[in-house]
């Protein structure tokens, strides 16, 4: 098989989300949950790639080998152009990851300098003279600010990228985008010439994400989030080529949700005013010892079958940081990926076929949980939110990674919604 793009994404649902933009622009896309060995299969006849490691938080080191390593597995099938994927709200700690990780990917493929934009318009994310806001506001203004593990309080790209590298890193403007391909590629090789590695490029609109694709083709080493993902996509000679996935298998329903983005919180509490049945998972509890798998299994036993059911550890601002001055930040994490991977196993075990797991770091917790190493992406609910294909020891399921900040606010009701025709396994 050969590859045309290979893509490494630093989380989870960060992977998933530039599945679904390399889909959209028409490529059958696999996405591989971890560092992926000699053994690894990909689903048949697969244009794309999407490696999703656990990169974006780990230590600087880990996170480079994993990314070398994932970039040999890569080229080894083909993959020509390496792209990667970070948050569109370049969510990073101040030591990295994006500038080593881009760094060590470029020096691996001979390379001298990279095309980077986080921009991702269907979301909200757009890059206007080297500052990254999300809708109206600057990055650091907005709920990123808050972010349980890096708060975003800085939007200059240029100065958070530099803080991460010891290259020069340079702009592309708007006027230059929107002049077209060829004057991008242009600003390309005079950075090059000047010594630039790394050009952060301004866009709008999938527009101009579009003509960063088609400047970017010749590349071997090209950064940012899912809207460069698909301007390079469509730039793909086969784009247009993936025909549509079958449905999600019939099944319960359930959502997983730790991720205490605004969106998702907005999404629970859609979900509980639908009437649907809800449950608040207590960390701290958990911490004391309590059983509180057993607690929600027993709750779950005696919900309807015919109607979703959410599990969720997500908490306010003001909860979260009271969890985590008692606990310390990742001693809480670690309950809340053991309590919700430990579920999803014993949800699936219990006929759960269509799942639906918010939050990056939790994504990553439930497919591990789960032992999924390999989907196929599906169609998408919202922007960058897909239904992919999986199979466990259980049977098919239906799983929905969702960023935190990702999807409607009625994304929950509506994406497990059980229509007459379905009957619950
Ligand atoms: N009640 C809670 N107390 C403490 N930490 C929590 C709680 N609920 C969730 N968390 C932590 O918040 C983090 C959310 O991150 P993640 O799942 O990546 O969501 P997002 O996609 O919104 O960033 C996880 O590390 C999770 O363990
Ligand atoms: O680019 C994005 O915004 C997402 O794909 C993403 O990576 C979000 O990260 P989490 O909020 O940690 O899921």
């Amino acid at each position: 098989m050969t590859l045309r793009i290979g893509c490494i994404a630093d989380d989870f649902t960060g992977g998933t989300d530039a599945a679904a933009a390399f889909r959209r622009a028409g490529l059958r896309t696999a996405l591989v949950f971890g560092v992926p060995g000699s053994d690894t299969a990909l689903p048949a006849g697969c244009d794309a790639a999407v490696v999703a490691l656990k990169s974006r938080s780990a230590p600087v080191r880990e996170a480079v080998a994993d990314s070398l390593a994932t970039q040999r597995w890569l080229r080894t099938r083909g993959a020509a152009q390496i792209y990667l994927k970070y948050c569109s709200t370049f969510d990073s700690t101040p030591e990295g990851n994006i500038g080593p990780v881009t760094d060590a990917l470029l020096d691996a493929a001979g390379a001298r300098t990279t095309l980077a934009c986080p921009a991702s318009p269907p979301n909200g994310r757009t890059v206007y003279k080297g500052h990254l806001f999300v809708h109206d506001e600057p990055l650091s203004e907005s709920p990123l600010r808050h972010h349980p593990l890096n708060p975003m309080t800085d939007s200059s790209l240029p100065r958070l990228l530099s803080a991460q590298t010891r290259h020069r890193v340079g702009r592309i403007d708007l006027a230059t985008v929107r002049g077209g391909a060829d004057g991008v590629r242009d600003a390309l090789r005079a950075g090059e010439r000047d010594g630039v590695r790394h050009l952060i490029a301004d866009a709008l609109t999938d527009d101009d994400l579009a003509v960063l694709g088609e400047a970017a083709r010749g590349l071997p080493v090209v950064t940012g989030a899912a809207g460069l993902a698909e301007g390079l996509g469509r730039a793909c000679p086969l784009a247009g080529a993936a025909g549509p996935e079958d449905l999600p298998p019939r099944g319960r329903a359930a959502v997983l949700a730790g991720s205490c983005s605004a969106r998702t919180l907005e999404q629970i509490a859609r979900f509980y005013a639908a009437g649907l049945p809800s449950l608040h998972v207590d960390v701290l509890a958990a911490a004391a010892g309590r059983d509180v798998i057993g607690d929600a299994l027993a709750w779950y036993d005696v919900q309807d079958p015919g109607v979703p059911v959410l599990v969720y550890a997500s908490a306010s601002p003001e909860e979260l940081a009271a969890v985590q001055r008692q606990l310390g930040v990742a001693e809480a994490a670690a309950h809340v990926e053991e309590l919700l991977g430990g579920l999803a196993v014993r949800l699936v075990e219990r006929g759960v076929r269509r799942l639906l797991v918010a939050g990056g770091e939790t994504s990553g917790a439930v497919t591990t949980a789960l032992g999924v190493r390999a989907v196929l992406v599906g169609d998408e609910a919202d922007p960058g939110v897909p239904w992919t294909h999986a199979s466990t020891p259980a049977g098919g399921l239906a799983l929905m990674l969702k960023s935190g900040n990702f999807g409607a606010p009625d994304l929950f009701v509506r994406a497990l919604r059980t229509t007459e025709a379905e009957e619950p396994v």
